[in-house]
Parts: C-alpha cells; structure tokens; sequence
C-alpha cells in the first residue's frame, strides 16, 4: 500500500542541475542504462536481503514535479525557463529490472538496472539508492537476527530508536520482509497490513501501588491479550510470582496469561528459572518475551546457553541497522551504457571497475535445489553449466559451473515505459521468499561469523567486454604508451 506521495525534490541537487545540463546540451534524450549495486554486503555478511522495489516502484510511477515544487527550483534563481517547462511534463518512462524482494542477494551483483533517456535514468538516482539501501540493510539485519532466533519469534520494537518517523515506517516493512513477525509501530500495521504486538511498560507497573495490582490491573482491561512486564522490581522474587498469582486469577475467569516479558539481567538465566517457575505453577503455554538490546549475538548467546525465550522483541538494534558492517549500506548507482555504447568507469583498482553494459544475473541450482553460484553475464550470452567463469576482482581465478546445475534469472523486467508490469507480491510472500532464499543458500553463508563467501563470478562475454573497454580507456589516456 502507498503511504504518501513522494516529492520529485526528493532529490540531491546535482542531479537537477545534471538535468538542466544535459537539457542545455541537448543530450537529456540519449539513451542511458544505469545499475545499482553494493561493493560489500553489510554487516560482513555472507548475503543480503533485498528490499525496497516496491516503495521505490510507487515513487517512480508518481514522479511529476508539481506547482509548487516549480515554484520553488524557479525561486532558486539557477533554472532557465525552458527547463523549467520541461520539468513541467516530466514522467518516469523507463524500464526497470529488479530481483523481487526478499531474494538473497550478493555484493558486486547488479540489483535494480534503469534504462530510459538520460534525463528520467538520472534524476532517480538518489530516490532509488535511499530506498533501496536503507530496506535492503534492514531487511539483511532482520534476517540475521531470525535465523539465530528461530524458532523463536521476532517482533520489531524499534520506532522509538528509528531514524525519523518515516525510517520508522520503512524500516518495520523491511524487517517484516526479513523475517521478523510483527512490530510494535502501529502506524506500519495499518500502512502495510504487518500484526502489531506489544506488552507493557515499566511506568505502567509505577503508575500503581505496587507490582500485583498493576498486573491485576492489566489483566483487568486486556484479559486476553496479557502480557506482563515481571523485571520492574526483582523478576524472580517478585515479577514472576506476581504474574502467577495474576494467570491463576485470570485462569478462574476463564481468561489465560498470554505471556511474561523480561527487559533486563541476563536473559538466559532469567527466561530458565522463569520457565520452571511457569511450569511448575501449570502455565506451561505462557510465552516468555525477552528484549533488552537485542540483536543477533546476544540471542545467539541466549540459545547457547538453553535460554527459554519463545519471542524476542528487537529494537534499537533492528531499526539502526547496528553492528559491524551495519549503520549504512553503500549501494552505489552507475551509468553502464550510453548513447547505445557500454560505458566502464576506468580505475586503476579492478574491484572498483564497474561492470559494463546490460546484464543479466544467473544462479546456478544445483539438482537438490541448493544454490552453488551467481553469474553475470551479458544480455545476449547463455553461458550454461559447465562454462568457466571469472572471479571479477581477480580474473585468474576462474570456476566451472557445475554441469548438474541449472540457471535461474535472478532478476525480472518490473516496470516498461514507466508503468509497472510486474504486480509487487504481498509482504508475506517476500517474507516466505527470504525463509526460501536462506534455506537455499550453502551451508556456512548465513552464519554470523566468518561466513562462507558465495561465489559471484562473471562470464567470458562480459570478462572480454571489461577487459576491452578499460584498454580502450587507457590508450585514450593522454601520455598512454604501450610498454
Ligand atoms: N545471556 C546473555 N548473553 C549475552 N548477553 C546478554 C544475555 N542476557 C542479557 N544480555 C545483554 O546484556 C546486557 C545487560 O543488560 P542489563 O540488564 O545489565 O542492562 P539493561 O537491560 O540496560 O538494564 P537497565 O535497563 O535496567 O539499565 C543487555 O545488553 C542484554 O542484551
Ligand atoms: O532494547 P531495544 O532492543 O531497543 O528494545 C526496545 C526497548 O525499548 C523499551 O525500553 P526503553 O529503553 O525505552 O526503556 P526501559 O527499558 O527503561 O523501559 C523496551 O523495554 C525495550 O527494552
Ligand atoms: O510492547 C512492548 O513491549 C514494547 C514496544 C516498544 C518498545 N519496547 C517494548
């Protein structure tokens, strides 16, 4: 669902004098094809989630630029009338091509590839990578946290910590899409249709004269969605026993204690000697909650230690996307073909060459549907299993698609001549997707630490390409001789 319109100034400044630039040339109507990418997966991952196609999809289908944004570039004083007027009847009427979210995908790979005149491919860029970076970061983050949790359930508490009202909002969409399975924010359930979830606070338990009444309280008013906060005062001298007292109460007038959560100690501990207690009293189905600057290794520790937590509520760490590798998520946006000629950007560092052209991305399944590797290859090319690839950082390395696998197109055409051709999946399925995605991927790449580094490789075709192009570049060099 659309939350709101996006402005068409939502956009850094260059690309609109870009814009007008090109305009004044004349060169607004050539041809561009631009990729979006990632040099590094975040949180020194083995993958990444990706997410934000769908936002991203609703903003380039609204892209017009109205009165009152004319009103204020011509405010400026750096825009010439002409352009001004074109900017006017401006329309987003490219072609995109886009994994669905939800896939697994990997550094160096082409993500979203736009192609369309100079002016629309260009303007985009800064919507595009704020969309796409921010969901793909969270969504890779919330998946990491789910696969240690499970089959413990994650529920997304982090508004209060997110970047802004609207990273808030984007942010619990894309943590849903990585597996989390519900959020604290109320306004994501009602904009995206996510289940909201939540307990209590501390001041709920202070606001009254002592712990059991404010529990007797909350049962009072929510009898049957009863979650009790049990760390306010001493969890397992007082928290836990007073939720018993409340669950047997509640029990008498046919109601039952969904759950306790624990906000602080040591977790592991805690949610064991919880446990018993609950047990031991007849509450075997009371859920135990636990949050408390969560994030995938602390959770990890949990499980290490046989913690009994059945709901992890993840906050801060979630919503700022925290950790090493975390915080942002450099997705970068290059022209890789121009006026119908493949363009490279020439560095001395191979790993920060651009792959040129348009591509397709291939993954190789291997027969019991686990996948072995991705290759990027040119739109014309069919390499098939068998073929020999090439690392595209170190070219000497090469690698042989295995001859018992079969391809699969990463990616598919999403929107032609600005109109969207593909309709966005529900978020349940992008999240089913991820759950998917992780299963298949080799064992060793989803694991926190130290992972299993897929293999991304490149195909002869777009190997030879590359290597031609960045000769070409350096004979153009003013001063270049041949040794
Ligand atoms: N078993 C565990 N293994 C690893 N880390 C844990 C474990 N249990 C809790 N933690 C983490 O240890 C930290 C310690 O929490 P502690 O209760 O001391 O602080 P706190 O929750 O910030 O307390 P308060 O909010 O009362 O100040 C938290 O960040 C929590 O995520
Ligand atoms: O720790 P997070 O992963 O961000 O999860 C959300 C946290 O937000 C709330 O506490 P808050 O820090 O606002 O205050 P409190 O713990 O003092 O109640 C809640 O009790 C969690 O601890
Ligand atoms: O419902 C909760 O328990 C909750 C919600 C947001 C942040 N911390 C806790």
């Amino acid at each position: 669902m659309s939350t709101h319109r996006y402005s068409a100034l939502l956009t850094d400044l260059y690309e609109l004098t870009m814009l007008a630039g090109y305009f004044e040339k004349g060169m607004h109507r050539q041809t561009a094809v631009f990729d979006m990418f990632f040099r590094h997966n975040p949180y020194h991952a083995g993958y990444a989630i990706f997410a934000g196609l769908q936002p991203l999809l609703e903003y380039l289908s609204e892209l017009r630029f109205t009165a009152s944004d004319l009103a204020y570039l011509k405010a400026l004083g750096i825009f010439k009338p002409a352009f001004l007027d074109f900017l006017e009847g401006f329309r987003f009427r490219g072609k995109v091509t886009a994994p669905t979210e939800g896939t697994a995908v990997f550094a160096a790979e082409p993500l979203v590839t736009v192609e369309g005149e100079l002016a629309e491919a260009q303007l985009v860029e800064t919507a595009l990578l704020n969309i796409i970076n921010f969901q793909t970061l969270v969504a890779t983050k919330a998946a990491r946290i789910v696969s240690v949790a499970r089959p413990g359930i994650v529920v997304e508490f982090g508004l209060r910590r997110a970047h802004g009202p609207d990273g808030g909002l984007s942010e619990a969409r894309a943590a849903f899409i990585g597996g989390a399975r519900s959020t604290s924010n109320t306004w994501a359930g009602q904009v995206f249709d996510i289940p909201i979830k939540g307990t209590h606070a501390h001041s709920w338990v202070m606001a009254f004269p002592d712990e059991l009444s404010a529990f007797r309280a909350y049962a009072d008013c929510f009898p049957d969605q009863c979650i009790l906060l049990v760390d306010t005062y001493d969890t397992l001298a007082s928290g836990v026993p007073n939720a018993i007292i409340v669950a047997r109460e509640l029990r008498a007038s046919g109601h039952e204690v969904r759950g306790i959560r624990l906000d602080s100690g040591d977790l592991a501990y805690l949610s064991k000697e919880a446990r018993r207690m609950l047990d031991e009293a007849g509450f075997p189905d009371i859920k135990i909650v636990a949050s408390s600057d969560l994030d995938e290794t602390v959770i990890q520790s949990i499980r290490n230690e046989g913690g009994c937590v059945d709901i992890y509520g993840v906050g801060t760490q979630l919503a700022t996307c925290g950790g090493e590798g975390g915080g942002s998520l450099g997705g970068v946006y290059k022209l890789v073909r121009f006026d119908h000629h493949p363009k490279l950007k020439v560095t001395s560092d191979i790993a920060k060459a651009t792959l040129p052209d348009r591509k397709r991305l291939l993954r190789a399944v291997l027969p019991n549907g686990e996948y072995c590797l991705d290759v990027i290859c040119l739109e014309d090319e069919e390499p098939g299993p068998g073929t020999t690839v090439f690392d595209p950082v170190n070219p000497a390395r090469t690698k042989t698609v295995p001859p018992d696998a079969h391809f699969e197109e990463v990616r598919q055409v999403v929107m032609q001549n600005g109109q969207i051709t593909r309709p966005s999946p529900s978020l349940d399925a992008m999240a089913d997707r991820c759950v998917e995605q992780m299963r298949r991927l080799p064992n060793g790449t989803i694991r926190l630490t130290n992972p299993h580094i897929y293999k991304v490789a490149i195909s002869s075709g777009l190997h030879d390409m590359r290597t031609r192009l960045m000769q070409e570049a350096l004979e153009n060099q003013p001063g270049y001789r041949e040794e």
